[in-house]
């Protein structure tokens, strides 16, 4: 039996584009982006992938990037759960500024710290911790019991929430978890055992 998750963060958004802190803002996707969600969709088609069920969050950029993947996969109609627990971390007050600009108010280090370590907040805003505490649950209990009676599992959502996720799915540590990268619109494929446990894991680049 397959038991396959696949994770897939949105294509590039507006607003990554202008280099603003995005978080909970809604921003659509830009032309690349959208052609990025395209592109994963195609990969996923030339992997021999169909999905049985997809998961997205309560934000456009991943919603529009779910939609043209299953648009690829000719599965425009598979039943698609939103939900805002796969929401990107909310910024806070960090929300709609720009990335550059705030290095130079506040120091590289201390905005690295905000964007990357795993318990350092940014002001009004959520940890990776934070973001965590409410993805994972959400997987523990409505996602994976997809995934490990056999149905193939799409989630396109966000840089952060799936770092918190892939952090606590792979077991990495918060030091570890500090390197991770995820490129926009980079499907990320997953084969579980029967235990939960990662048996594979494949990252389909261009
Ligand atoms: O919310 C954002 O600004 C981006 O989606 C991710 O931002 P980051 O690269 O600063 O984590």
């Amino acid at each position: 039996m397959s038991r396959t998750l696949v994770l897939v963060r949105h294509g590039q958004s507006e607003w990554n584009l202008k280099n603003l802190f995005t978080g909970w803002r809604d921003p659509s996707l830009t032309e690349q982006g959208h052609a990025e969600a395209k592109a994963a969709g195609q990969r996923l088609k030339d992997a021999g992938l169909q999905f049985d069920i997809a998961y997205t969050s309560d934000l456009s950029r991943a919603q529009i990037t779910c939609q043209h993947i299953l648009d690829q996969l000719g599965q425009s109609d598979l039943q698609t759960i939103r939900n805002v627990a796969l929401n990107e971390r909310d910024y806070g007050d960090l929300s709609g500024l720009n990335k550059d600009d705030a290095r130079a108010k506040w120091g590289e280090e201390q905005v690295h710290i905000w964007r990357r370590s795993y318990d350092v907040p940014p002001p009004g805003g959520e940890s990776l911790r934070d973001t965590g505490a409410r993805v994972w649950p959400y997987y523990l209990h409505t996602i994976q019991p997809h995934v490990l009676r056999g149905e193939k599992v799409l989630v396109a959502a966000h840089g952060n929430s799936l770092r918190a996720l892939i952090m606590a799915l792979e077991g990495l540590t918060s030091d570890e978890i500090i390197a991770q990268e995820l490129n926009t619109g980079v499907p990320i494929v997953y084969e579980l055992n029967a235990d939960s446990t990662i048996a594979s894991k494949k990252v389909l680049t261009a």
